[in-house]
C-alpha cells in the first residue's frame, strides 16, 4: 500500500462565470494540499494536445457550469475530480503513453480524459449521462483521438464496439488496451466482473476506487475472513496491487465515503435517530473519540490483468493456460554466449526468471508472457553477439516439462510469409467456411477458404493481405474461441475441393461429419492427388520442440520439446487424435521427420 499525498496546492476558487453567474453550482472547496516527496515536477498545468491548457479545478468547473447547471447526479456516481495532479498519477499509475489506447469509464467532466489525451493516448469513453456525454463532446470537440459513446458500462459489449476501435487504432497489430478510470462506486463490481476476464484485450486496469473495495481487491491472502468470491475472482484473472490514496476533498462533490466501520456508525446513528437529531449524535460521536468522517479516502486498485484464456467446458470456467514460466527460446547464438548477457538482453522487456543456457541456443524463462511477447517482438533477427549472428527469438512450441499448452495466442511460427494461413483451435462443430470468410475478409480479398475438421485454411489473393490478417487475427476470438493462426506451409493457388467467397451458396453444414467420406481432399496425404504441399523445409534456426513433423505446422497438442524427453509419436508413444488428423491432412506431416541436434542448426 503506498499513500500518496502528491497533490497539488489548492488552486483558487473559480470566478463566477460571466455567461451563466448565477446558474454555476456552489463552489467545491479547494481540494486539499500535502507535500509530497513522489510528485514528479510536472506542471501544475496540463495542456491537453484536443483541448488546450487546462487544470483540473477550474476546467472541472467550467465545464459543469457550460450548459447550464447540471447538478451532480448521486445515483451516477458523480464525483468529479478537481486535481489534475491526481489524474496524471492515474494515467502513470496505468503506463500510459504515446499511442496506446484507453478505455476509460465514465469521462464526467473529461479531466482525466484530457490526462490520457495528453500523455498521447487515443481514449474511447463510455458515458451514461447524456448531459456529460454531450459536455465532453463540447470540450474536445472532433478528433480522432478521442471516441465518445454514450451508454451504461455495464451494458456495453467490449468485444463488439470497443475491439473493432482498438483494431482500427493500433493498425491490427494486437495491441493490448488498457484502461483508466474515476469510476462510479456504484458499479465498480460489476465493472471488474466484465472487464477482468478480457485478459486478451486489456493487460492493464487502473481503477479509483472505494477505499475499502481496493483494499479487498488487492487482498491476495484467501485465509482471511473476509475474503470473498470476488478476490478469488480478481486474483485469478489478474495481479492486484493497491497503488495510492486519494483524498476525497480532491472531488466535487465530496464523496461521502463509506467503510465497513463507517456502516456500522450509520447504523448506530439511525438506531439513535428518535433521540436526536443527526447532527447532536455526529457531534456526541466525535466527542467520544469516533472520527465524523473516518475515511478520508478514496483508492486507486491497479490491476495488471493476465493474459488468461477461458473457456466454457460443460459446467463451468476451467483455466487452460497458465500465464507463468513459458520459456521463450532464443537461437542462433555464439557457441560462447554467456548466460548474463543473454539475460541482460531480454530484461529490458521484463524481468527473467531464468535463463536456460544450451549450445548454441537458450530458453528464457521471463515472469510476465506480454513482456515475453514484447521481447520476441524486440529481438527475432536482431544481430546479436560477437559475430554478429541474427537471433531467432521465439515462444517454445512446447511447455518444457512436458505438458500440453491450451494458450493459443502465441506468436505465429511459421513465419515465411505466404498467402494461405492456417486456422485452428475454433469451434469445429459450428465454425462454418462463410464464419472463418467473414472473420478473415476484412484484411483482403479472399480466394478461398476450407475447412478440415479441426483446422482450416484461408486464402488470399495477396500475400500481404494474409500477413495483415495474420496479425489481425491470431489470438482473435471467433465464436468464444481464441484462435490461432499462422501462415500455412505452403500456397495452394487450385482452389479443388475448397470453399470459395464465389461458391458461397455451396457452403457446407456445420456438420462435417461426412468428411472421412470423401474422396481424398488436396490435404489428405498429399502424395494421393499431386496435391500442395503445406509441408516445405525446415527454417535453419528455427527449432522444433516436439511438433514432431519438421514440415508441418506447429503442433500445439504434442508432447513435449525434446530436452523434455516426450516427443509424443516420435519416441514411441501412441500419435493422438489431433496429431491423427493432422497428419492424415497436411502432407507436410507424414515425411519424414530430421530429428534433433540438427533442428538447432544455426543460420
Ligand atoms: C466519479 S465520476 C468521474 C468523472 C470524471 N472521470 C472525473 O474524474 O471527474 C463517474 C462518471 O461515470 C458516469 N457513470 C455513472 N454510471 C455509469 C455507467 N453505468 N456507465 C458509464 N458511465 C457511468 C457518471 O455520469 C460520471 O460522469
Amino acid at each position: 500500500m503506498v499513500a500518496l499525498p502528491s497533490l497539488s496546492p489548492p488552486p483558487p476558487r473559480p470566478s463566477p462565470s460571466p455567461a451563466t453567474p448565477r446558474r454555476r453550482p456552489p463552489p467545491p472547496p479547494p481540494p486539499h494540499a500535502t507535500p509530497s516527496h513522489r510528485v514528479r515536477s510536472r506542471p501544475a498545468t496540463v495542456v491537453s494536445a484536443a483541448s488546450g491548457v487546462t487544470d483540473g479545478y477550474h476546467s472541472t468547473i467550467r465545464s459543469l457550469n457550460s450548459r447550464g447547471r447540471h447538478v451532480p447526479r448521486k445515483s451516477l456516481g458523480q464525483n468529479y475530480m478537481l486535481n489534475s495532479k491526481v489524474n496524471e498519477e492515474l494515467v502513470a499509475a496505468a503506463g500510459v503513453e504515446e499511442g496506446d489506447v484507453v478505455l476509460e469509464i465514465g469521462p464526467g467532466t473529461g479531466s482525466l480524459t484530457a490526462a490520457l489525451l495528453d500523455a498521447g493516448a487515443t481514449v474511447f469513453a463510455v458515458e451514461k449521462d447524456k448531459h456529460m456525454a454531450t459536455l465532453v463532446n463540447d470540450r474536445f470537440g472532433s478528433t480522432e483521438q478521442l471516441k465518445i459513446i454514450e451508454e451504461d458500462i455495464t451494458k456495453f459489449n467490449v468485444r463488439s464496439h470497443f475491439l473493432p476501435f482498438l483494431e482500427e487504432k493500433s493498425h491490427h497489430t494486437r495491441k493490448y488496451a488498457k484502461v483508466v478510470s474515476n469510476l462510479p462506486f456504484n458499479v465498480s463490481t460489476e465493472v471488474v466482473k466484465l472487464l477482468l476476464p478480457m485478459g486478451d484485450v486489456f493487460s492493464v486496469m487502473v481503477l479509483l476506487l472505494q477505499d475499502e473495495t481496493a483494499l479487498r481487491f488487492a487482498d491476495a491472502s484467501i485465509q482471511t475472513p473476509e475474503y470473498r468470491p470476488i478476490n478469488v475472482f480478481v486474483n485469478f484473472y489478474s495481479e492486484p496491487e493497491y497503488k495510492f490514496k486519494v483524498e476525497r476533498t480532491n472531488f466535487f462533490p465530496q464523496p461521502k465515503v463509506n467503510s465497513a466501520f463507517n456502516g456500522k456508525r450509520k447504523m448506530l446513528r439511525k438506531s439513535l435517530q428518535h433521540l436526536c437529531s443527526s447532527s447532536e449524535i455526529e457531534a456526541a460521536l466525535a466527542n467520544i473519540g469516533l472520527p465524523v468522517t473516518n475515511i478520508d479516502f478514496i483508492s486507486v486498485s491497479l490491476l495488471y490483468l493476465h493474459k488468461v484464456t477461458v473457456r466454457f467446458t460443460g459446467i463451468g470456467l476451467r483455466r487452460v493456460a497458465c500465464p507463468k514460466m513459458r520459456p521463450v527460446f532464443c537461437g542462433n547464438l555464439d557457441y560462447d554466449a554467456r548466460q548474463s548477457e543473454i539475460e541482460r538482453l531480454f530484461s529490458k522487456y521484463g524481468r527473467v526468471e531464468r535463463v536456460d543456457m544450451k549450445s548454441g541456443f537458450a530458453f528464457v524463462y521471463m515472469e510476465d508472457e506480454r513482456d515475453a511477447d514484447e521481447a520476441i517482438h524486440r529481438l527475432d533477427r536482431i544481430e546479436f553477439g560477437r559475430k554478429g549472428r541474427r537471433l531467432r527469438v521465439e515462444w517454445t512450441k512446447e511447455d518444457r516439462s512436458g505438458g500440453r499448452r491450451g494458450n493459443s495466442k502465441r506468436s505465429p511460427n511459421n513465419t515465411r510469409p505466404t498467402k494461405t494461413l492456417f486456422v485452428i483451435n475454433f469451434d469445429p462443430i459450428n465454425t462454418r467456411t462463410r464464419d472463418l470468410e467473414r472473420h478473415f475478409d476484412q484484411y483482403g480479398k479472399i480466394s478461398n477458404v476450407r475447412i478440415r475438421r479441426n483446422f482450416a485454411f484461408v486464402q488470399y489473393e495477396l500475400q500481404e493481405d494474409a500477413t495483415k490478417a495474420l496479425e489481425g487475427t491470431n489470438g482473435s476470438t471467433l465464436m468464444d474461441r481464441v484462435i490461432s493462426v499462422e501462415y500455412a506451409l505452403r500456397d495452394d493457388d487450385e482452389k479443388r475441393n475448397g470453399y470459395s467467397p464465389e461458391r458461397r451458396g455451396r457452403d457446407r453444414s456445420p456438420d462435417r461429419r461426412d468428411y472421412r467420406g470423401r474422396s481424398a481432399s488436396p490435404y489428405g496425404r498429399g502424395r494421393e492427388r499431386g496435391s500442395p504441399d503445406y509441408g516445405r523445409g525446415r527454417e535453419r534456426g528455427s527449432p522444433d520442440y516436439g511438433r514432431g513433423g519438421d514440415r508441418g505446422s506447429p503442433d500445439y497438442h504434442r508432447g513435449a520439446s525434446p530436452q523434455g524427453g516426450n516427443k509424443g509419436d516420435e519416441r514411441g508413444s501412441p500419435p493422438n487424435n489431433y496429431d491423427r488428423e493432422r497428419r492424415e491432412a497436411s502432407p507436410g506431416y507424414d515425411r519424414p521427420r530430421s530429428r534433433s541436434p540438427a533442428r538447432y542448426e544455426r543460420e
